[in-house]
């Protein structure tokens, strides 16, 4: 397969751009040949992946964390549609969370990660489609790899996203939560499921699961499989700092389903009007809008390495 890296140089807090030659060594040596990009800021691992798969790439690689891998995802697709339905996803992580990962159970390890690369073997991949309304105002359309939120989730991610993560990515995001609760509102919004009766909701967090880990290994989507045309969908309600910090455990063990104030449902699509006040989404770790706000899966849509 012929194969184009989308490379965040600021990944790992920098050390995929200090370590690149070392890195891109080796995987010539496993892969051969290969052709890669640095991204420069916002979106640009997008643009990087489309232009990769217009001059005929086959094998489109994130090399970074789960914004990058996001954006390469974006990448994949034009006006709306899938570019080439062929073209397979790949992630050779390099970030600080590593949520993405977490579900395949893949580890930080470069050899790994370049075996996954160097067999033919892809599986299906489902691919959610977010439509909402953009940190300016304006109806927006981003696809997403692993989980959209809103509630604390965002908030808690544009605290991470402002500070450094220099001492790993779950004590960042221990701190960050500490921090978003004390900021966060509870929220009443209106959800709808499939097109049927609109139910109004409390929301500390609502998470529209393909994979199953968010907020640098919180296990808030335990049963989501990336390819069953399904969104898992979860909905923290009065969830407080106490339930996040002194019962920790059950939120990264996945033990909040057995909670009251946890529900899950399993969905192809979900509209979300907010009914008291802004309230914010985190799509794959990044800050991109607010509601209101329509999630469509796309059964299957691209082909991820696994
Ligand atoms: N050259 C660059 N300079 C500064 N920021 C960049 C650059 N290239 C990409 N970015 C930004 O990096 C962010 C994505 O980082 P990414 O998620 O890949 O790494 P991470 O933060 O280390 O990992 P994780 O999200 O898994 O914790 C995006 O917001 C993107 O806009």
């Amino acid at each position: 397969m012929k194969t184009f890296l989308v490379v965040n140089p600021r990944s790992a807090n920098g050390q995929t751009g200090k370590r690149w030659v070392e890195i891109s060594a080796q995987v010539g040596r496993v892969l051969g040949e290969f052709g890669h990009g640095f991204t420069s800021g916002g979106m640009d691992a997008a643009r990087l992946a489309r232009q990769a798969i217009d001059d005929g790439y086959e094998c489109i690689v994130a090399v970074g964390g789960d914004g990058t891998l996001n954006e390469v995802t974006n990448g994949f697709f034009r006006d709306g549609k899938v570019i080439n339905p062929h073209a397979a996803l790949g992630l050779l992580p390099r970030g600080t969370g590593g949520d993405f990962r977490r579900t395949f159970g893949w580890d930080l390890e470069l050899g790994s990660a370049l075996e996954r690369l160097r067999t033919e073997k892809t599986e299906p991949f489902d691919v959610g489609r977010l439509d909402f309304i953009d940190n300016d105002g304006q109806p927006a359309t981003r696809f997403f790899a692993n989980i959209a939120s809103f509630g604390v989730s965002a908030v808690v991610a544009r605290e991470v996203n402002s500070g450094s993560k220099a001492l790993g990515g779950h004590v960042s995001f221990m701190w960050g939560t500490v921090k978003g609760l004390v900021k966060y509102t509870e929220q009443q919004v209106r959800l709808t499921l499939d097109g049927g009766t609109p139910e109004s909701v409390s929301v500390t967090t609502v998470a529209v699961a393909n994979g199953r880990y968010f907020g640098s290994g919180m296990f808030v989507a335990p049963d989501a499989v990336t390819h069953d045309g399904l969104f898992d969908i979860t909905l923290w309600s009065h969830y407080r700092l106490s339930d996040f910090v002194l019962k920790s455990k059950g939120v990264y063990n996945g033990d909040h389903v057995t909670w009251k104030n946890t529900r899950r449902f399993r969905c192809r699509t979900l509209h979300a009007e907010p009914e008291t006040g802004d309230v914010f989404l985190d799509v794959d770790g990044e800050t991109p809008g607010r509601l209101p706000c329509t999630m469509t899966v796309l059964p299957a849509v691209i082909r991820l390495k696994v």
